[in-house]
Formats: structure tokens, sequence, C-alpha cells
């Protein structure tokens, strides 16, 4: 039997099955990053992310910056779903022979500009040849620190929970869609919008660490949305036990989104559910502190706040309501790289 006969998460769960960490508080496998405690100080946050070349960019498509800022972006996000803060990177190269030396100095160059914008350094790495391959890899280890109290689990959401996205979502998936498919009537600087969504996403670390210092006591539960939130939404409700509505007007929508997807008539919502690589940060808080959390980060951050549902008990399972009050199960069809249709 070869692996594609398992999806993505069913393989992670039978790798990992019954891996253990040492002290009771950590967590392993499960979250966004291990949450790992050394004894004394901040809680140490880890996490590994690769961009594949044909699986996560194309050469032809992305700017060689772009290719270095978005890979250490993906692990950034990982951090700030934490409510954590970067430290150190390491990053491991796996290089095709005829890769060009302006590539790769132009991927350093924009890795190197992230790490620098986010105070993190790189403190190491390792470059391999592919062996023959002609896909260059670029792997990452990030570690972070989180104070005692502040990290954010996908595990402590509860019925009642006001769910909650940063930004807006399926911007990243309409701006792939724009390099494979010709779009007619849509502006320059649209296309531009959507194909730096995609190609260099902002990761929401500042939110995360204003989220996680507001205490658990108001935001419950955070993840950030790689996937789709359609897949990711399930795998919060997975790790928490509970149920969840999406209200699917409020899911908030970019203005060129919406032209892309007049565009290329495609159901601008399906980019938005499923599409993933958002890199926002979705999470569930208590009712009461909506207008505590809404200002603290629209004041510090600037970026705009969402509700787009609520977390239900778990016999609800997840539900997509439309805006004329019928609802229909919300099935995950978002990205998994043991079974995915071609984008
Ligand atoms: N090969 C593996 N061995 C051990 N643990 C793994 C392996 N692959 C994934 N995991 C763990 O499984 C969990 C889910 O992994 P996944 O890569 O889906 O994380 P994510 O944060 O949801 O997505 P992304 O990596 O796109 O940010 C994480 O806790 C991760 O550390
Ligand atoms: C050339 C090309 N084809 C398809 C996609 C879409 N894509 C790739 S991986 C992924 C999910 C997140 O990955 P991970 O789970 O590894 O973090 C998505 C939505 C792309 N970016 N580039
Ligand atoms: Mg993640």
């Amino acid at each position: 039997m070869d692996i594609s006969a398992f999806g993505e998460f069913e393989l992670v769960a039978r790798l990992t099955a019954g891996l253990a960490v040492s002290t009771a508080g950590d967590i392993g496998v499960g979250d966004d990053c291990a949450l790992l405690d050394l004894g004394r100080g901040d809680l140490l946050l880890a996490t590994c992310d690769s961009q594949v070349e044909g699986v996560h960019f194309s050469l032809g498509s992305s700017p060689s910056e772009h290719i270095g800022r978005k890979a250490l972006a993906i692990n950034l996000s990982d951090i700030a779903a934490m409510g954590g803060t970067p430290r150190y990177a390491l990053i491991s190269l796996l290089l095709p022979s005829h890769l060009s030396i302006e590539v790769l100095d132009g991927i350093y160059a924009g890795l190197r500009a992230q790490a620098q914008r986010f105070d993190t350094a790189i403190v190491g790495g390792n470059i391999s040849s592919t062996g023959g391959s002609p896909q260059l890899v670029i792997d990452i280890t990030l570690l972070g620190t989180v104070e005692r109290g502040h990290a954010l689990l996908r595990s402590g959401a509860h019925a009642g929970d006001l769910i909650c996205v940063t930004g807006s979502l399926g911007d990243s998936a309409a701006g792939l869609q724009t390099f494979l498919h010709t779009t007619t009537d849509v502006s320059p600087q649209d296309l531009q919008t959507l194909r730096e969504r995609h190609t260099a996403p902002e990761p929401r670390v500042r939110e995360g660490q204003l989220l996680g210092a507001l205490g658990g006591g108001k935001v419950t539960a955070m993840l950030d949305i790689s996937d789709g939130l359609s897949g990711d939404l399930t795998h919060l409700c997975e790790r928490s036990g509970c149920g969840a509505r999406v209200d699917l007007a409020a899911i908030p929508l970019s203005a060129p989104l919406l032209r892309v997807a007049r565009s290329l008539q495609h159901d601008p919502l399906d980019w938005a559910l499923h599409g993933g690589e958002d890199y926002e940060l979705l999470f569930t808080l208590r009712p009461s502190a909506l207008d505590e959390v809404r200002s603290a980060i629209q004041q510090q951050s600037g970026t705009p706040l969402t509700v787009i549902g609520e977390i239900q008990p778990p016999t609800a399972g997840l539900t997509l309501s439309h805006p004329d009050g019928h609802t229909e199960p919300l099935h995950p069809h978002s990205w998994d790289h043991l079974n995915h249709p071609s984008p």
C-alpha cells in the first residue's frame, strides 16, 4: 500500500500515536507549535514548515525575495497562532543543481529581511542537494517564546464562544488562480494586491501576541489558517471537543477578491472557506470580551477583526448558516498534501 491511501492528518495520527513529552504541562504533537516548559521563565515554542517548488510556489510566479519571505512567514504565523514571540530560525535548503545563484541570493535576501522585521535571528541551517530531483525545498525550524499564561491553544473553545478571524479570507487562493488563469477586466492594482497576498503573506505576529496577553478567560482558543477555514476550524473543534456554526454572510471578503471572482466566474466563498494559505488568525472568545478584544486588536495593530460564527455543543457538528436561515453541514474541503485537487 502506498501513502496515497491516507489523508495527511490520518498519516500524522498514525506516525505520532503514543509519542510522549517529558513534562505534564508540555504539548507535543497537535497544536501549531510544540509548547515546552524548560523549568523557569518563558515557555519555549518550536515549529517547522517547508516550502516546496511546485507544491507551494513556482519560480516563474514568485519573485525570489518573496519565496524567502513566505518561507519564514508561514513559520512566524505558527508562532503567532500560539500568542508567542519568534526568536531563532534554522534554514534547511535542499537545492537542485540547476538553481541559479541569483535566485538563491534573492531567496536569502527575502529571508534575511523578514527575519529582521520580526527580530528573529537566523542561527543555522543545512544545505543538501536534492539528488537529481528538480525541485527546490526550503525547510525552516523556528523557535520562539511565550510568557506563562499567554499561550493560546487549539483546545480551549466552549459552546457559546464567538468565532473570529483577523483580516479577510480567500485572497491568497484568488491570487494563485490569477497566475493559473487569464483574467479580464481586472485592474493591475487588484492583481498585484491578490498576488502579493499569495506570494508574500503577512504573519499576524503582533495580533497573536495581543490576543495571548488578553488571557484565556477572554480569548479561549486559536490557530492560524494555513489549510483553509473549513479544515482549520475542524482542527480547532476536534481539539476543543465542540461543534461550530459559520455564518456565510459574515465571512470577510476583500473588494479585489470579489472583482477577481467575478472575472474568473468563481464563487469567492469557495476560496474563503477552502482555499488556504490565508495566514490569518482564527480564534474564539467569550462574547462579553468582544468589545475589549476588538478595540485592542484594531487600535494596536490596525488589523480588522470579524465575528464569523459561534462555537456549538459537540453534537451540533460543523454547520454553515446561509443568509436565508437554512443551514448545511460544513465539510473540510481544504488542503490535504496527500489528497488534494489540482489548484
Ligand atoms: N511527521 C510528523 N511527525 C510528528 N508530528 C507531526 C508530523 N507532521 C505534523 N506533525 C504535527 O501535527 C500537527 C499538525 O501539523 P500541521 O502541519 O497540519 O500543522 P498546522 O499548523 O495545522 O499547519 P501548517 O504546518 O500548515 O502551519 C502539529 O502539531 C505538527 O507538529
Ligand atoms: C504551485 C502551487 N500550487 C498550489 C498551491 C496551494 N497550496 C499549496 S500548500 C497549501 C496549504 C498550506 O501548506 P502547508 O500545509 O504545507 O503549510 C496550499 C493551499 C500553491 N501555493 N502553489
Ligand atoms: Mg498552523
